[in-house]
């Protein structure tokens, strides 16, 4: 059974089709990459998927239960975490008390097992050394690295990534495909959307690619890449 699965979902702002009848599922431990042009509707997708906004039309089914009218808090409940493309971290709350939040709200978890599971959130997503540190104080990894953290925190069975590893480093996005592998590794269902395609492909087993709101590629991120559609589309090469 799939965690996921999007059945002839669609979405309209005003005359612009920004989700045209996508369906697609993903098997339960997957990793799959989301690629695509700016503006193809790739974030409008994730916020399809977590209730962010609701679909036209089509269904969203998430762990065997129809989600479709499910608003975001309960899909949160239910196993979705996500990270925001751009961070958002209470400010003025250390690390560690972003992720309490995070660990309180989105899961049902006993007051007695929050301090024990965010430590442990902290240090798979190497974060331990700035707990008590103010989330404003913290570097463009450090913020990408807490931004993952609170969506670990939720205790996730699909965590859905947007472009999380944007504007960083080589070494900086190395150290953190690290960790998303090892997420990956204990069974979470990812699903990516990424620019930066040697870190996307370094991780997924399968890419899904949308244009204009359709998706226009999916399966073995090779074959993807490498089919004519997705080339003169989204590499804009001239074959
Ligand atoms: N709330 C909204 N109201 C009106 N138009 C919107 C809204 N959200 C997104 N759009 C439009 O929908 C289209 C798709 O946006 P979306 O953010 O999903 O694209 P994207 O593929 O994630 O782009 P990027 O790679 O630049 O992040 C864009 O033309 C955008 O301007």
């Amino acid at each position: 059974m799939p965690i996921l699965a999007l059945q002839n979902v669609s979405k309209s702002f005003g005359a612009l089709k920004v989700t045209d009848n996508v369906s697609f599922d993903v098997p339960k431990g997957q990793a799959l990459g989301i690629i695509g042009p700016n503006g193809a509707g790739k974030s409008t997708l994730f916020n399809l998927i977590t209730g962010n906004i609701r679909a036209d039309g089509g269904a969203v089914q998430f762990d065997g239960q129809d989600v479709t009218r499910t608003p975001p808090m309960q899909r949160c409940l239910a196993g979705m975490g996500r990270s925001f493309q751009i961070p958002q971290p209470f400010g003025n709350l250390t690390v560690f008390e972003n992720l309490v939040v995070a660990a309180t709200h989105g899961q049902n978890l006993a007051e007695a097992q929050v301090t024990e599971h965010c430590a442990n959130v902290l240090a798979r997503t190497e974060l331990l050394g700035r707990a008590n540190q103010p989330a404003s104080s913290l570097s463009l990894l450090q913020r990408k690295r807490l931004e993952l953290a609170r969506a670990m925190a939720t205790g996730p069975k699909l965590l859905l990534l947007d472009e999380i590893a944007g504007g960083l480093t080589e070494a900086e996005c190395d150290a953190l495909i690290d960790t998303i592998r090892a997420i990956h590794a204990e069974g979470v269902t990812i699903i990516w959307i990424e620019h930066v395609l040697h870190a996307l492909n370094s991780v997924v087993e399968r890419l899904l690619v949308l244009d204009f709101g359709r998706i226009i590629g999916m399966g073995d991120p090779a074959e993807v890449m490498d089919s004519r559609e997705v080339r003169e589309i989204y590499l804009g090469i001239e074959i």
